[in-house]
């Protein structure tokens, strides 16, 4: 979309700010006590282990990146927020390229930058190859060999897309997955969309030198990273 009044595509304005320009990085320092348990959950969690990943989500200074920052200013919601996030990333039923597929589908529906830029690393990792990469990036559907996967990928964009599953998609997720792993796929797409909301109200990015992902035009082709 162009912005009417800069000429500029909106999707890029996000990008070209500073970093967190609207909701300051906090410094550990400068944390009181339920700031500073959030931020021990946090870096101290599954998150920051050796199963956390392989993004960034600390700077050189010990500042919290992408969605964390933000928990902290609320620690009675970042408490929970970031607990919920944990329970997705390491409590569930599905294996990790399932919901990798699912949290990607969310990601580029919704043009998450950060979301995208942590979510693929994750996916790379959980075995996804760079053509289904391609595809969840780009809003296609992948060839996925697998019915389980193919059932979670068509739930998770029809619930980011739709905000609701119409009920021969709800009929076959229930047979396929079960009822708690599909109350568990609900509560991801719902979780990964609050916080693209996050992200995109507060203008946090990717980390500075990580490029954007390149998402793209409606009309097929691509937008430039900023
Ligand atoms: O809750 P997590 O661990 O998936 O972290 C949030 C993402 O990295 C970015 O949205």
């Amino acid at each position: 979309m162009i912005d009417p009044v800069s000429g500029e595509h909106v999707d890029d304005l996000f990008r070209h700010g500073p970093l967190a320009a609207r909701l300051p990085l906090l410094s550990p320092g400068s944390l009181g006590d339920e700031q500073r348990a959030v931020y021990e959950a946090l870096t101290g969690g599954p998150r920051a282990d050796g199963r956390g990943g392989p993004f960034g989500f600390m700077d050189g200074q010990g500042r919290l990146l992408g969605p964390f920052n933000a928990m902290l200013y609320s620690p009675a919601v970042g408490m929970p927020l970031q607990d919920l996030g944990a329970a997705l990333r390491f409590r569930t039923a599905f294996t990790k390229r399932e919901r990798e597929i699912a949290t990607l589908v969310v990601a580029a529906h919704l043009r998450s930058d950060y979301e995208w830029y942590a979510h693929e690393r994750l996916g790379r990792r959980a075995g996804l190859s760079e053509h289904e990469l391609d595809a969840l990036r780009e809003g296609r559907a992948p060839m996925l060999a697998d019915a389980r996967e193919r059932l979670v990928h068509e739930a998770a964009r029809q619930l980011a897309a739709e905000n609701d599953l119409a009920d021969a998609v709800y009929t076959e997720a229930v047979a396929t997955l079960g009822r708690p792993a599909l109350v568990e796929l609900v509560t991801l797409v719902g979780y990964y969309a609050a916080l693209a909301t996050q992200l995109r109200v507060f203008r946090v990015g990717v980390p500075d030198g990580e490029p954007a992902p390149c998402w793209p035009e409606p009309g097929g082709g691509r937008a430039s990273a900023g």
